[in-house]
């Protein structure tokens, strides 16, 4: 896949599926029209996303959203900032510019609410209008729902404030996760505690309540299963929120590996204790609770 950030000018590119918007998160609706231009490859089209991208609260950072865009077969990833040219160029020049002229778009697929263009005045009707005129492909597909409700970024950061992972998932389509390079914390966990896996999360990505959560851990293509502390570990007293993980069953050294935390369930708050023990029976009696879930789970 082509990872084209945008600074100033847009590429040339000519003959292309295209589908456009914020897409943070990559959800269920997201998927249905990522999998739309990719159909269009069968029609010798590039199948092209453009994202606008925000800088902070992102359920996915910019290169966790290229490397799922990539698996999912899109060929261009356009990555623009939401800056002043884009803000304030309007509906009609956005099409005719950008998609028409830089990206030479064959092909237009879109959510039914999406919104376009200076004052978010372009529709996907004014799509279909220059589509029918210049003789470009549009569609316009249907929002893919939970219940009653659109599936959006918006509604899986609700969630992901509450902690609700299991919603957070189904949403998704997907868990939500973080990824990072294990890092040394202060080395108090295997030797007074348990041994477990830190990494310090991206500045950028939204995080869900600090807690402990059932997990799971990829370093490549192995997994481990456990639970994951996301908070400053207040019993200590740490400056910065951090991921940890006890991992079940694992005696290996990852320190420098890189790790995927899949996030499965909340199990309960992070807590000041009185001291290390008790610390330390909490902990033992949450990895009980974190078996019981795989064996469930898994059965
Ligand atoms: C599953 C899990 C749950 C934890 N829960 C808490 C907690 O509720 N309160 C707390 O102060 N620290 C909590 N911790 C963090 C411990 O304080 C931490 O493991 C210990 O301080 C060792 O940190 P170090 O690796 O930086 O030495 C938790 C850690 C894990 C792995
Ligand atoms: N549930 C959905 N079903 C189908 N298409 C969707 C769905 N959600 C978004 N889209 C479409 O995907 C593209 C990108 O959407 P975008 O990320 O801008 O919106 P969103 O997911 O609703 O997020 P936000 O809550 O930030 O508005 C748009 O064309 C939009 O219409």
């Amino acid at each position: 896949m082509e990872y084209l950030k945008i600074e100033g000018e847009f590429p040339k590119l000519a003959n292309c599926a295209v589908t456009m918007g914020k897409f943070d998160g990559i959800h269920r609706g997201h998927r249905k029209l990522v999998e739309k231009i990719r159909e269009r490859k069968t029609l010798g089209e590039q199948a092209v996303l453009f994202a606008i991208d925000a800088s902070s609260n992102m359920i996915l950072t910019s290169q966790e959203r290229a490397s799922l865009l990539e698996k999912l077969g899109v060929d261009v990833l356009v990555e623009c900032q939401l800056n002043d040219r884009i803000r304030h160029m309007k509906a009609e020049n956005f099409i005719k510019e950008i998609l028409m002229g830089d990206l030479g778009a064959s092909y237009v697929v879109v959510g039914e609410d999406n919104r376009f263009g200076f004052e978010r005045k372009g529709t996907p009707r004014l799509l279909m209008e220059f589509g029918e005129k210049y003789g470009f492909d549009v569609e316009i597909l249907s929002k893919e729902m939970d219940g009653h409700r659109k599936i959006s970024s918006t509604y899986i950061r609700e969630e992901l404030k509450k902690g609700n992972m299991e919603k957070v998932t189904s949403l998704m389509g997907r868990d939500y996760f973080v990824e990072g390079q294990v890092v040394h914390g202060r080395g108090m966990g295997h030797k007074v505690l348990l041994p477990t896996t830190n990494l310090v999360p991206p500045r950028t990505k939204i995080l869900p309540p600090n807690g402990v959560y059932v997990t799971s851990s990829y370093f490549g293509d192995k997994i481990y299963h456990g639970i994951t502390n996301i908070g400053c570990k207040p019993t200590v007293g740490e400056s910065f929120i951090g991921v940890e993980t006890y991992l079940f069953d694992c005696k290996e050294d990852l320190y420098g590996e890189e790790c995927r935390v899949d996030f499965k369930t909340f199990l309960r708050p992070e807590r000041k204790f009185p001291s290390l023990e008790a610390l330390k029976s909490r902990l033992l009696a949450d990895a009980e609770d974190g078996r019981r879930f795989f064996e469930k789970t898994e059965k």
